[in-house]
């Protein structure tokens, strides 16, 4: 398909700019704004697939439901296989990753025959998914076993604790992806520009210096580093004007658009629709009592009144209190900061943020605790001056201390949220299966083959996390040291409760139904992932169900199963993970492996699609604070619009850089070919023609799967507008937008 892409959809000139010159040598000349840019790409030409093709029509979505002010402020939106082309790749290929791509290497002949996909050989089975082109030949357990090498954990032989959770040693040959098929690659030279990567001598890119070269990044990026401004309103209109070209699913806007970005409905709604949406959880008698003490403590006598009557079930928490046991900080009162060699200080702090759910599913904030210190009367505990989302909003944008707080609040998410849950509960748990199920269960095995179109890209993608994203550039923009941040990480993987996590399981244990039918209550309104969330467990569970029925039609087959018995030994064991169930039981296994495919494909997506969106805008939602946080309520009480911006890296561009660019380089939009959708019209389109028994079962799941995912489009565009009014789209879990794997 060839297309001229409209003047509208156009990517901004300067852009385009920075990358036309960056390869011709020319110097500051004005682009011509006309230069025709190139078809998109598709991921395959094969009828089959444009069929499936068709069925993604999120952007229609996103533009039917986005705010009005959203839409205004847009900018046009570009697909970012203009910026992927091979003619780009070419050229920076041997500049910034010289010799490492591996070849891409098509399966061969010498493949064992799957036990229950009759005749289908892995060659036909993924060049039909279209879905990983470099699938391994096949190999033995044995050979297997060797190659997928666990790292030490929780210490390195020689005491000292590991850095990261448990981990793939080394990728195998032939199997690591290139960053440039991961990343877009003008993204990657900017990201490997800021961080330094690319320098003089050696980075060969026309001859620029690398100060020529952070300089045309950052104007292409931003038009040029953050002005140093003393309001808000200055990186508000900066934001305006400054954003990078969409190539996420809110085609590069982001929530400093919006004229109440700061407001109490737009941080009550992040909770539970935001990057993060999955540890709201219900308050517990303890934290009643805390926040309770504080309100009386603090002379808030209406708060006082309001929480002595308020429905206990009411009420719900976002919990940083264990932030300093998580960093293996044992004075409960220290102060979390950090300053590494050449950069700022940063400051982090563990807020614990309470919250009322109203009957009419509206999310309230009610205090914020900034910074836990043991215990509520050590600690600066604020309340809302408003007592209900009904109130009016008029002083919200000069409330400064309660900005502040919400400031704080924000921090400790990025922090929960980036390294938690993103970094180690999606990316480095999925891994740690990845690595388990190579060395146990053969890749003929209906798990394995399960399991496997699920990992695409996943193990090179976090070797770039663990050697260039936290000991680089995370460790520049939050507020705690590596060794700490490393601590957090290990903490967030020791402490996972992988049964607990299930989606029913996840959504019982912090106070919400595990059903569909509860969750249409109207008090649930708002929290469109838990039911898209819960729609695709209960899809994606019929279909593993299902597939595993051919080979397991009972339990006792499960617990015959040396292979299945191995994993669970192996997640168990070397994988340090307990809370892995033992598989004795069908229900277990379908369990387990839709867990594995859910932390892979909807769980990941809803927690890394919409950084963009969230992040980029730091002011939002910035990693860390820049001056130290108040101590006592009187000074957080005396806070002005100062103290808010002194806490902000408006006057510190490089982290405010770093902070806008990771989250844009994460939030790519996910390319058709590779999205969920995909994945199960692909299954069924392959099973179609086949005869024998177990290929029709094998096309009846699948077919079904693809059905149930088609439906939950509707289903989830009904959740989205079902919100309230004026509320920010929710469509990251579209089926034809959530990923298959986790592959950025
Ligand atoms: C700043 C912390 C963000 C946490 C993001 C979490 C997960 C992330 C994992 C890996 C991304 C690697 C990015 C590396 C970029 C540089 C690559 C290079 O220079 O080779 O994915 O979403
Ligand atoms: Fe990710």
């Amino acid at each position: 398909m060839t297309q001229q892409q409209p003047e509208s959809s156009r990517p901004p000139v300067r852009a385009l700019a920075f990358i036309r010159r960056l390869f011709s040598g020319e110097k500051e000349k004005p682009l011509d704004a006309n230069l025709p840019v190139p078809p998109a790409r598709l991921a395959s030409t094969r009828p089959s697939q444009r069929t499936i093709l068709r069925h993604q029509s999120e952007k229609e979505y996103a533009l039917d439901l986005a705010p009005e002010s959203v839409h205004d402020a847009m900018l046009p939106s570009i697909d970012p296989g203009v910026f992927d082309n091979e003619m780009l790749k070419q050229k920076l290929y041997p500049a910034i990753d010289p010799g490492n791509e591996s070849p891409v290497q098509e399966p061969e002949g010498n493949i064992v025959e799957g036990t229950y996909l009759g005749t289908q050989t892995f060659a036909s089975l993924f060049d039909v998914l279209g879905i990983e082109a470099a699938l391994p030949r096949y190999r033995s357990l044995e050979q297997q076993k060797e190659l997928y090498q666990w790292s030490a954990y929780p210490t390195n032989a020689d005491g000292t604790p590991a850095q990261y959770p448990p981990h793939l040693q080394h990728i195998p040959q032939g199997e690591a992806v290139s960053p440039l098929r991961i990343f877009s690659a003008i993204g990657l030279v900017e990201t490997q520009v800021l961080l330094q990567k690319i320098t003089p001598d050696k980075d060969g890119i026309l001859g620029r210096t690398k100060e020529w070269l952070l300089a045309r990044a950052q104007e292409a990026a931003f038009g040029g580093a953050p002005e140093r401004g003393v309001k808000i309103q200055d990186v508000v209109d900066y934001n305006k004007y400054h954003r990078k070209f969409g190539t996420d699913i809110a085609g590069g806007g982001n929530i400093g658009l919006l004229d109440d970005w700061f407001g109490d409905r737009r941080f009550a709604d992040q909770q539970f629709t935001g990057t993060n949406p999955t540890t709201i959880t219900q308050a517990t008698p303890r934290w009643i009592a805390e926040f309770s003490a504080a309100a009386k403590a603090g002379n808030y006598d209406k708060w006082v009144a309001a929480l002595a009557k308020a429905d206990p079930k009411s009420l719900f928490v976002q919990d940083g209190s264990y932030f300093r046991k998580a960093v293996g900080e044992p004075d409960p009162a220290a102060v979390l900061h950090h300053q590494q060699p050449g950069s700022d200080e940063c400051w982090t702090v563990g807020a614990v943020s309470l919250f009322q759910l109203h009957e009419d599913g509206k999310l309230h904030p009610v205090a914020i605790c900034i910074d836990y210190k043991g215990s509520m009367d050590k600690s600066v505990t604020i309340f809302n001056r408003r007592m209900t989302p009904r109130d009016s909003t008029r002083g919200e944008k000069d409330d400064w201390p309660w900005r502040y707080a919400k400031t704080c609040a924000q921090v400790t998410d990025w922090t929960r949220h980036e390294l938690g849950v993103h970094l180690t509960l999606a990316h480095f748990v999925e891994e740690a299966i990845i690595v388990a199920t190579n060395r146990t269960v053969p890749m003929d095995h209906p798990v394995y083959r399960l399991l496997h179109p699920h990992w695409s890209k996943t193990l090179s993608l976090n070797a770039a996390g663990r050697s260039t994203l936290v000991p680089q550039l995370a460790v520049e923009v939050v507020g705690i040291s590596p060794a700490q941040c490393y601590s957090f990480l290990r903490d967030a993987y020791d402490t996972y409760d992988f049964v607990g996590s299930y989606v029913p399981n996840d959504l019982r244990r912090r106070g919400f139904p595990d059903t569909q039918e509860g969750l249409s209550h109207p008090r649930y309104r708002n929290y469109a992932y838990a039911k898209n969330a819960l729609g695709l467990w209960t899809a994606l569970r019929a279909y593993v169900d299902a597939m595993l029925r051919i080979r397991f039609p009972d339990d006792a087959s499960v617990a015959a199963d040396g292979h299945v018995q191995a994993w669970a030994a192996e997640m168990r064991g070397p994988a340090r993970m307990p809370s892995f169930p033992e598989l004795r039981t069908r229900a277990a296994l379908v369990d387990a492996v839709t867990m594995c495919i859910h932390i892979a494909a909807p769980f990941h997506s809803a927690v890394n699609y919409l950084q963009n969106f969230y992040q980029a805008f730091v002011a939002a939602k910035p990693p860390a604070l820049c001056a130290a946080p108040p101590t006592t309520l009187a000074q957080l009480r005396g806070y002005a619009e100062a103290d808010l911006v002194a806490a902000l890296p408006i006057n510190r561009p490089r982290q405010w850089l770093l902070a806008a660019q990771v989250p844009w380089l994460l939030s790519f939009k996910v390319e058709p070919g590779r999205s969920l959708l995909n994945y199960a019209a692909s299954q069924w389109h392959m099973h179609k023609c086949k005869r024998d028994e177990a290929d029709r079962q094998v096309k009846s799941a699948s077919e079904r799967l693809y059905q149930d995912l088609q439906r939950l489009q509707t289903v989830f565009y009904r959740n989205s507008k079902a919100m309230d009014k004026g509320s920010i789209p929710y469509m990251v879990l579209d089926p034809g937008l959530t990923a298959v794997s986790i592959l950025i």
